[in-house]
């Protein structure tokens, strides 16, 4: 379904759910890192950066339920990456993925309203399914956000607990009734009714930690799980951290997968491995 005629686009959970269905609960990200770019034998410039990106969508956008650009990597061959991202978004979608915009905007609510009008309104350039987004201004900041997502059928994931060992600091503080991050996800819970179908609002949280003392059993919807792959998380403890949950999990990999490339059979083949070790976390 297009842009223009996305009044009758469905949810994003239920589109979410209904790909994972179809194709898995793997979610695979394009990361063109410099070093990646090397090691494909690609120049560090925007024609090396569209050659990559060109490279894991014909790989794997047709075979996943979600693939995840990572903004920054294009962002930083400017206005030439951002074409790039642009084209990527679209050939991604015409590959029959949902395509997850990693760019983790936050800010003040006007500011907010401005990149809610970026990524997720009618005929944005850089529209996106769904958009990382970063609560730590308040979650209150995010409300245009929401606002704009509930009206066209797309998704947020807003950072919770995330892979990163610097996060805990921030994330696992106390905020009173409990630790920020489960604020978060108690707060991104009440935008996803019961009774009305997985819901659009998700979260982030690392695959990879060590232990996840969070109840995400009120969220009702999409838990984006990075950390999962490269930065050492598996399935046995994407299993452990969610296991009441799993059937709203979507595990992402981005360079334990593209460090298979540049050729586009070996990429494919390391995507389908991956989909296949995470299948039965379906539910
Ligand atoms: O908590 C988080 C949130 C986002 N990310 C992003 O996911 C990918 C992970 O890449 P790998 O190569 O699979 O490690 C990357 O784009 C991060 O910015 C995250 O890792 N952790």
């Amino acid at each position: 379904m297009t842009d223009q005629d996305s009044g009758r686009r469905e949810p994003f959970g239920r589109r979410l759910a209904a790909l994972r269905a179809e194709r898995g609960p793997l979610c695979v990200g394009i990361d063109p890192h410099p070093a990646l770019l090397a090691d494909w034998g690609l120049p560090a410039t925007a024609d090396g950066l569209e050659t990559f990106a060109r490279s894991c969508v014909e790989a794997f956008a047709s075979e996943v339920a979600v693939v995840k650009p990572q903004s920054a990597f294009f962002e930083a061959y400017g206005a030439r990456g951002v074409a790039v991202l642009e084209r990527v978004l679209a050939d991604v979608r015409a590959a029959g993925a949902l395509v997850l915009l990693d760019a983790k905007r936050g800010d003040i609510g006007s500011t907010m309203a401005a990149y809610a009008a970026a990524y997720l309104a009618e005929g944005a350039p850089l529209a996106a399914d769904a958009l990382t987004v970063s609560p730590y201004l308040g979650f209150g900041s995010l409300d245009p956000a929401l606002a704009a997502a509930r009206e066209t059928g797309r998704g947020l994931f807003v950072l919770a607990a995330t892979s990163n060992l610097e996060g805990p600091e921030v994330q696992r503080a106390d905020a009173g009734s409990g630790t920020v991050a489960q604020g978060i996800v108690d707060a991104a819970g009440r935008h996803n009714p019961e009774g009305e179908g997985p819901g659009a609002v998700g979260v982030v949280i690392g695959a990879n930690l060590p232990r996840l003392d969070l109840d995400l059993s009120r969220l009702n919807g999409p838990v984006l799980a990075p950390g999962f792959g490269a930065q050492g998380g598996t399935v046995a403890d994407l299993r452990r951290n969610f296991g009441g949950v799993l059937r709203h999990v979507l595990p992402t990999s981005s360079r334990d997968v593209l460090r298979h490339g540049p050729d586009v059979a070996a990429l494919r083949d390391a995507a389908r491995r991956t989909r296949d070790a995470v299948a039965d976390l379906a539910g």
